[in-house]
């Protein structure tokens, strides 16, 4: 095990004891906070090769709890971590030592005190040292123990004062002390504050320079900034004068508007041969559209496109396995992701699909203006054609070996090992995955884009976007500009797909990663008829931002920009590339196609709210590289950040209001210290709209937590409770006191929307807000809840997830899921009658017919006919598991949908149900695209019944 820490850090005694108690080696290494991962500190590296940042997390993993003591052992390490840690740091960092602020540390004392009444150790019935007894008394031994409030502890405290020396005493104690030494006291306390989960860029404490009366060393006071006179002037003069504004009301359809900030946002299209799993949910659609709404919360005009990538040998291979046409994958497929990315809130403007009249036309008007600009190549090319399928297999249908590292299971257009594009015929051993039989290689005529000379083109442009690129974004795109382009075959031998509109090629269809990127620009069209505002701005800057994982970025990077200079038509290209990472699933990797990890409708099923999925996922956003789906981690963070620590803060605030000032928010007078507090919380809010800004979105939001646990620790400091009960003017502080937190509450609940819609909407609510707007982001700190605003009523935003629920769900999801196939179990059963087949025609081969019509055969032919009809029982239950009962969704009205009055009816009635649905609980992106469809509907009946609509459907054309 390594551990990485800064000085004199406590945490760090903890996982040596830790690591002692189990008996395993371990390798301390001190490093400067700027050295590590985000400032935090420290950072544990477990033999497996996983890392973890927080502490109490490592020490469950090296000494695992038993099941029954688990729930006491994680109440006492929350409890540590977020009440008394947080208590200490703020004591120690405010540098007043006076017995009349230490109220707040001192109750947590007491009900330490309480518990510890004639026991030797902290869990009862229990002999033994517990993880909880390692950190609880790490902290109070290396920080307030030596500081001059210690002896009043140990003088107060008997039974926390005989618990100390006991464990002190401790061998593996005593040997961890020796092998650890730092410096306890003051500078212990800095040191968790210095590199605790605030992104390093804000570590700052309290202490104002008035109130100071103990002098830290110079160094860090040079590291923790306090906050300055003109930080706090900045924040006195603007929180009256500045007026919160309101966020625009965007009309449809959204259009992008001169010396406007006009924002394209586009997620990947994923494909539609499996249910998306959380990876892929945060690797494309979430990322995205919490950038999308933190933008519409800035008054930028945002339009956010994704949809489905249809085309393409995934959706053909699906088809086969499923024993269907790729139409019918595609239109299943589509149903099934649009579902689960509603249940996940994420707000499209639209969102499509590529089988469109509209991406034909634009996909084979592009080629063909490829082509006139000389930029199109036909060669003659060797492709795999399996004889025994008689098939050409591209991408997909192909495996074998990678040619560059010779990784075992490459597909046929990228490897999975090293991400790299190949050429299918490059690949070692290749096999046809529908047979498995080794295809030949046969000539054919195909068009390429011709790469290198579009090269120079290329690198210009880069040279114009990439500091506006992720990370991982430009490191995979890097190599392949240095390592020299080459043509891109873009055609293939296959019947799904675009057809390529060429005399001569009829049969062929375009490569799927030719015409996939295309599918942004087609669905914008279906948005809007207007697209090309958006896509080719006349005299408008239109910022393109476009969300992904790392295996997407070369045809991002590299392919689609190629194809739109080559075009030269003035087509925007993007800007920001903003790429992840992979997320993983408790260290292993997610896969659709192998049923690996939490599918999205999994999610749905746990009963945890889609908010704590959206919270979570940020949380562990792969930004700079690959991070951990963990269970235990998903509960740790609702119940300390999201419960003990956001929800906490609001909710105290909230019903202190209800209880003493009738609801209504009281008059506030800044002191200097709520003018230190909302300083802080200011530059958290300047550095959440420059994270943010970036698409950094995890750490956007840590700066949304930083300010709550600000928040917690001025009202724990504050104590307008007890200021409630004291004289007038005493009672005048309190309500400065509420009024500035529900003022942060405020401004916390538009700061959240972008990643918790639904409880940023609750939370307004519970403020008295409009809930039709989820709050302006405001650059500056201003006061936006007036005298005398009479709130809502307050009840908790979150519940706490159980540690016996967490552990049930992950024993659940853990191996492999067979819901992501649900034919899967037919499939065994039909290799099971396959392989039945065989054994009789061995027999027969073997022996005469009085030999093989034995018994034997008998009871094969019997296990046939029961298989069978498993087979077709199970058929039809699939069938009607995949007819959705309450919301159906219309099929996309392409032109190509015939329907008859009745079923026209009908699916008005339920798209009726659905716009009605969603306009109560959703924002106009969300059920304007649903309005659209209604409407069509309405108007396909008028048509064919030549009824008019009513007054009331014109109506709301018009006010489009
Ligand atoms: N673990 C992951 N973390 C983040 N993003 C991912 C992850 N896996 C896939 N993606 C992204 O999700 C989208 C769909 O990917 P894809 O269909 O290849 O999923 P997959 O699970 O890797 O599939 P398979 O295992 O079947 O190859 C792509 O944009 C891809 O970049
Ligand atoms: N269908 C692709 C993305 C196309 S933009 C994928 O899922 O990886």
């Amino acid at each position: 095990m390594n551990i990485l820490t800064n000085e004199d850090n406590p945490n760090t005694l903890k996982l040596i004891i830790a690591a002692k108690v189990v008996q395993q080696s371990v390798t301390v290494k001190k490093v400067e906070p700027k050295e590590s991962f985000l400032g935090r500190l420290p950072s544990i590296e477990l033999s497996s090769g996983l890392v973890l940042f927080s502490t109490n997390a490592a020490m469950q993993l090296i000494i695992p709890p038993s099941e029954e003591l688990k729930i006491i052992n994680s109440k006492w390490l929350e409890w540590e971590i977020s009440q008394l840690q947080s208590a200490i740091t703020f004591y120690g960092s405010t540098g007043i030592y006076k017995t009349t602020h230490k109220s707040g540390l001192w109750s947590l004392l007491e009900e330490l005190n309480n518990v510890l009444k004639d026991k030797k150790y902290l869990i009862k019935d229990n002999n033994d040292l517990s993880l909880a007894d390692i950190c609880i008394w790490v902290t109070l031994w290396s920080t307030v123990l030596v500081t001059e409030i210690g002896n009043e502890l140990c003088r107060e405290y008997q039974h926390i004062n005989n618990w100390i020396s006991n464990i002190e005493s401790h061998p593996i104690i005593q040997d961890s002390i020796k092998e650890y030494k730092f410096e306890r006291g003051l500078k212990a306390i800095s040191s968790i504050q210095a590199v605790s989960w605030f992104p390093i860029n804000t570590i700052q404490n309290f202490r104002s320079p008035k109130s100071a009366d103990i002098q830290l060393s110079p160094t860090k006071e040079k590291e923790m900034e306090a906050v300055s006179q003109e930080e706090m002037h900045i924040i006195s003069s603007n929180w009256s004068s500045i007026l919160y504004p309101d966020v625009k009301n965007f009309p449809y359809p959204v259009l992008p508007k001169k010396d406007e900030k006009n924002v394209l946002i586009t997620s990947a299209l994923p494909y539609v041969n499996n249910v998306p799993h959380l990876g892929n949910i945060i690797g494309c659609v979430l990322s995205a559209d919490i950038f999308a709404r933190y933008c519409r919360q800035r008054n930028y005009n945002t339009l956010f496109i994704s949809g489905t990538d249809e085309y393409g040998t995934a959706t053909e291979a699906k088809a086969l396995e499923e024993k269907t046409t790729p139409q019918s994958i595609c239109d299943k497929f589509f149903d099934i992701h649009n579902d689960i990315y509603r249940w996940f809130n994420i707000g499209f403007d639209y969102f499509g699909r590529t089988t469109t009249p509209e991406q034909t036309e634009i996909v084979q008007k592009f080629f063909l203006r490829i082509k006139s600009q000389g930029y199109i190549l036909s060669e003659t090319v060797d492709q795999l054609l399996c004889e025994s399928c008689d098939r050409f297999l591209a991408d997909r249908f192909v495996e074998g070996t990678c040619p560059r590292c010779k990784y075992e299971d490459a597909r046929g257009d990228q490897c999975d090992g090293c991400s790299h594009l190949i050429n299918a015929t490059d690949l070692i051993s290749p096999r046809c995955k529908v047979c498995s039989n080794r295809p030949i290689i046969k000539k054919s005529e195909q068009f390429f884009l011709d790469l290198p000379k579009l090269e120079n083109k290329l690198k210009e442009w880069l040279s114009t976007v990439e500091n506006g690129w992720s990370g991982v974004a430009r490191v995979v795109a890097k190599p392949w500009l240095r390592d020299g382009l080459k043509p891109r075959c873009i055609t293939r031998d296959l019947k799904w797909g675009i057809p390529v509109p060429i005399k001569g090629f009829e049969n062929k269809v375009f490569y799927v990663w030719f015409d996939a990127p295309f599918g942004y620009m087609s669905i914008t069209k279906r948005y809007t008829k207007e697209y090309e505002q958006w896509w080719k701005p006349k005299d408008i800057k239109v910022d393109l931002y476009q969300f992904m994982a790392k295996d997407n970025v070369p045809f991002h990077a590299i392919m689609f920009p190629a194809s739109l200079l080559a075009a030269n038509e003035d087509y925007i290209l993007l800007k920001h590339l903003m790429a992840t990472e992979y997320l993983n699933y408790e260290d292993t990797k997610f896969s659709k196609s192998r049923g690996i990890g939490v599918f999205g409708t999994d999610a749905r099923d746990t009963g945890i709210p889609s908010d704590v999925w959206r919270f979570y996922l940020a949380y562990v956003r792969p930004e700079t590289q690959d991070s951990n789906f963990n269970w235990v981690d998903l509960a740790t963070k609702n119940n300390s950040e999201l419960l003990n620590n956001f929800g906490n803060f609001v909710n105290r605030a909230l019903v202190f209001v209800e209880r003493y000032f009738e609801s209504k928010i009281p008059p506030i007078e800044l002191q200097e210290d709520d003018l230190i507090v909302l300083a802080l919380a200011q530059r958290e809010l300047s550095s959440y709209i420059c994270a943010m800004e970036q698409a950094k979105l995890r750490d956007g939001l840590k700066h949304i937590l930083a300010i709550s646990k600000h928040g917690n620790q001025y009202m724990q400091f504050q104590e307008p409770w007890v200021k409630i009960k004291g004289t007038d003017n005493d009672k005048k502080r309190a309500g400065t006191i509420i009024g500035i937190s529900c003022n942060m509450a405020c401004l916390l609940s538009a700061l959240l929307a972008p990643f918790m819609p639904s409880t940023a909407r609750e939370l307004r609510s519970q403020l008295g807000l409009a809930t039709n707007s989820y709050g302006y982001i405001p650059d500056l700190i201003t006061n936006i809840l007036p005298t005398a605003h009479k709130i809502g009523k307050p009840s908790p935003l979150f519940k706490k997830i159980e540690d016996k629920s967490i552990e049930t769900l992950r024993k659940k999801y853990a191996g492999k899921q067979e819901t992501t196939n649900e034919h899967s179990d037919v499939k065994s059963l039909d290799n099971a009658i396959a392989e039945l087949d065989t054994k009789v025609k061995e027999l027969k081969a073997k022996h005469d017919k009085s030999g093989w019509q034995s018994s034997q055969v008998q009871i094969f032919s019997d296990l046939k006919k029961k298989l069978s009809d498993l087979i077709s029982e199970k058929n039809k239950s699939s069938d009607s598991k995949n007819k959705k009962p309450e919301i159906v969704l219309v099929p996309e009205q392409n032109g190509d949908v015939s329907m008859d009055v009745a079923s026209l009816e009908s699916a008005i009635a339920m798209q009726g149900n659905l716009v009605r649905t969603l306009k109560s609980k959703e924002e106009k992106s969300v059920w304007q695209p649903e309005v659209e469809k209604l409407l069509k509907l309405k108007k396909q009946l008028a048509d064919l019944t030549g009824i008019a609509p009513t007054s009331n459907e014109k109506k709301s054309k018009k006010k489009k």
